[in-house]
């Protein structure tokens, strides 16, 4: 079964520590969530799994391959795509050619295997109807489900997610909801989301960071209940949660 394991990764920047000494595995089938403050390292840690960052130490493997010093191609290519938190999209290609690229460099299918692709995957995330659009055109919703749609056509077996519903109006949110649980099967999602009901309804674990620390990582339901994080999440003042 594939896995991505993370072994006492850190990183700093100067004399912060974005990034400490976190311990963590992904296996496919499984959808984790990633919740945290602002400034707790969540974005740093997806730029870590997907080789934007190097960590300072620590340990990147999938399965048996340390992928800790490989460049972004090379470890969406062994099968790690992320779907960053600000849409990286090429305003001058059409939704459909902003799709074929990651399925002919990322997935390594041919031409006419990526346009076939792209036509499945962006079915899948409901921008078929807007295939020949330009990427500039789209609105909010459209942005994040091409973010999510790149990251698709790469077949990753380890897929991030960083902030896809961000911004996004509560019946939109429910759609991204339906959307991840639908992929679920033969990937393993990492989800980080300011949202916990959205996390709630597609990850049946949950992990928490705060300060760099990796602090909770369990059952969804487990983690949820805890004193602290209801403090922190609900208002509930920690002995009340208890
Ligand atoms: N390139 C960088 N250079 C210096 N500091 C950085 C850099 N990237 C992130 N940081 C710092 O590292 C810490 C963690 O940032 P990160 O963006 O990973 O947090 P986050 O949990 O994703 O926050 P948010 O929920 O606000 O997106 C913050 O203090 C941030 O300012």
């Amino acid at each position: 079964m594939t896995q991505l394991t993370l072994q006492g990764v850190t990183r700093r920047f100067g004399v912060l520590t974005a990034v400490d000494a976190v311990d963590l595995s992904l296996r496919v089938g499984e959808c984790v969530g990633l919740i945290g403050p602002n400034g707790a390292g969540k974005s740093t840690l997806l730029a870590l799994m997907v080789g934007d960052l190097r960590p300072t130490s620590g340990q990147i493997s999938l399965n048996d391959t340390v992928v800790t010093r490989l460049p972004v191609p090379a470890r969406v290519r062994a099968g790690i795509a992320r779907a960053a938190q600000i849409p990286q999209i090429f305003d001058r290609l059409t939704v459909s050619e902003s799709v074929r690229l990651p399925a002919l460099y990322g997935a390594g299918l041919s031409d006419t295997q990526a346009r076939a692709e792209a036509a499945i995957v962006l079915e899948r995330c409901g921008l078929a109807d807007k295939a020949q659009a330009y990427a500039s055109a789209l609105g909010l919703l459209d942005r994040k489900r091409l973010e999510l749609a790149k990251a698709l056509a790469a077949r990753p077996r380890i897929l991030l997610l960083d902030e896809i519903a961000a911004g996004l109006t509560e019946p939109e949110v429910e759609e991204m909801v339906v959307l991840v649980k639908s992929l679920r099967d033969d990937r393993a999602i990492l989800w980080v989301e300011h949202i916990p009901m959205a996390l709630r309804e597609a990850c049946e674990r949950l992990i928490v960071m705060e300060r760099g620390v990796k602090t909770l990582d369990g059952p969804f339901a487990q983690v949820w209940s805890d004193p602290g994080l209801q403090a922190v999440y609900m208002g509930v003042p920690g002995d009340a949660a208890a």
